[in-house]
């Protein structure tokens, strides 16, 4: 028996300006099914979901929710028509309780206002109606992310949602807290909620999900029943290349893979630091992709930085291309050519206060030194480039040479190899670098000096007020947000990002 249809989004158009997110896009969620929503980045899967919730308008296109047509003025709205979402980064109060949070607006009312008993105990019912075991007077914060997000689907139980989003919910999970946060999920869908799961996880849409929507460049490529989609098709269809083609790289990368005669281009044996990681090996050969893989907490990303020399391993050796090899910096692994791709990109991976540009030239520009600047012709050809390979229109004017010469002095210099990856910490306080880099630091300095919030609305002064006093909130023009601590860096990649 076909399920009843809860929510339907018809030939749905998003336009933000130059790009297309959402071309005339179709999306139905049933009762009792969980539906996958995949595609590549980009495919419109964040846009489509902000309009199923209430987030963005439409520009056009049709949305029904329980049978009838709905037009969502923001997510309150989305809401109080049965939509519940959970995000990766959960929003929930930390500063109340769990009850609290999961009783939010739904608070139990006795004669003399908040019954706290009865609403805490309202809060536990729901709680282990999804199999959870959760002291409710406890503050939200003192949960982990995992638990946050199960206690925020309990929220949308007592809410009684009939439909639950979740958008990329497993990306900070280990294995244990997947299973957990699954298991809820399949007891919410037993009792009769359509669930949309966004991912990129395969194993977890085959595992969890009953149907799948593919989204390619905005376009709806079509809604297949998880059961008649094997994971290859299901690949294929989310880039547009045949299946055939797809098969060839596979083939190429398995005999590449089984060729052991090939020496390795990276080989270490029992690299290790003391307090951090014992001894790891690992190979990896010529058009290799090897995955680490573990639980949080098992080592990964500190054996990622020993390979980069990030931090400086003191046990075990190294080869590359069958010679022995000291990764105790990142400038001897980049003299190997081994590159570092950080989790903590925003950090560590750019330097903020410098342009797209800068920030592609600085790597190449470190290595040959102060003493031998890039001219903007070798600068313009590395931009093309990277911005190539990308896929993304080079749009940075050059900068003067000088600049990029004083980019590379102390505080830059970890990018081509200084002995260490500096805290973020230090990035705020950088040291002494040339005059040119001086004299363009003071000047974005003076124009994000001010908050965000006060800036953009300094020519009214009723708005000023109230942005003002809306600490840690956003800006009502920009969206910027206004706490001092942030604002320095949001403007300064406004002003010096082209
Ligand atoms: N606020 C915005 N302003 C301008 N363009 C946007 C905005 N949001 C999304 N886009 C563009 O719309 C297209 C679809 O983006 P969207 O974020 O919906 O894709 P996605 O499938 O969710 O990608 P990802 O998996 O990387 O989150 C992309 O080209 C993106 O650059």
């Amino acid at each position: 028996m076909p399920s009843t249809v809860v929510a339907e989004l018809r030939d749905i158009t998003i336009a933000f300006p130059g790009v297309k997110a959402l071309d005339g896009v179709d999306l139905v969620l049933r009762a009792g099914e969980i539906h996958a929503l995949m595609g590549e980045n980009g495919a419109g899967k964040s846009t489509l979901i902000k309009a199923l919730t209430g987030v963005y308008a439409i520009d056009s296109g049709t949305v029904e929710v329980g049978g009838r047509p709905r037009r969502f003025s923001g997510t309150a709205d989305a809401q109080a028509a049965g939509i519940a979402t959970v995000y990766q980064e959960v929003n929930l109060c930390t500063n109340l309780s769990v009850g609290e949070n999961v009783m939010l607006g739904r608070e139990v009312r006795g004669r003399l206002g908040i019954d706290w008993s009865a609403t805490h105990r309202a809060a536990r019912t729901a709680l282990e109606l999804l199999g959870l075991q959760i002291d409710t007077r406890t503050s939200l914060s003192s949960h982990s992310i995992a638990v946050q997000q199960l206690i925020a689907i309990a929220r949308a139980t007592v809410l009684e949602s009939a439909v639950l989003v979740l958008d990329e919910p497993t990306s900070s999970l280990d294995r244990s807290e997947v299973e957990q946060l699954f298991a809820v999920v399949r007891r919410m869908r037993d009792t009769g909620v359509a669930v949309l799961f966004v991912t990129h996880f395969l194993d977890q849409v085959y595992e969890l999900c009953d149907r799948i929507t593919v989204l390619r460049n905005g376009r709806r490529v079509g809604e297949f029943p998880t059961a008649e989609l094997p994971r290859r098709e299901l690949v294929s269809t989310m880039l547009g290349r045949e299946l055939a083609r797809l098969e060839a790289i596979e083939d190429r990368a398995l005999a590449v893979g089984a060729a052991d005669s090939t020496v390795p281009v990276l080989r270490v044996e029992d690299l290790g630091r003391k307090g951090v990681i014992a001894g790891a090996s690992l190979e990896l050969r010529p058009g290799e992709i090897v995955g680490l893989a573990g639980l949080l907490g098992s080592g990964r990303t500190e054996l990622a930085r020993l390979l980069y020399g990030a931090d400086r391993p003191d046990a075990g050796h190294a080869e590359v291309h069958g010679r022995p090899a000291r990764l105790s910096s990142p400038r001897a692994a980049l003299a190997h050519r081994i590159a570092f791709s950080s989790e903590d990109r925003r950090s560590e991976g750019i330097i903020p206060d410098l342009s797209v540009r800068e920030n592609l030239v600085l790597a190449v520009q470190a290595q040959r030194g102060w003493a031998r600047p890039l001219s903007r012709t070798q600068q313009d050809a590395i931009v093309e480039r990277y911005m190539t390979s990308l896929g993304v229109q080079p749009p940075m004017p050059a900068r003067s040479s000088a600049t990029c010469r004083a980019a590379t002095s102390r505080r830059c210099s970890w990018a081509a190899g200084s002995p260490r990856i500096p805290s973020s910490s230090s990035w705020t306080s950088p040291p002494a670098a040339s005059t040119s880099v001086r004299r363009r630091r003071s000047s974005v300095r003076s124009r994000t000096s001010r908050p965000a919030a006060s800036r953009c609305c300094s020519s009214r002064r009723s708005s000023r007020r109230s942005c003002a006093s809306r600490s840690a909130s956003t800006c009502c023009k920009t969206g910027i947000s206004s706490p001092k601590s942030s604002t320095r860096r949001t403007s300064t990649w406004m002003t010096s990002s082209p």
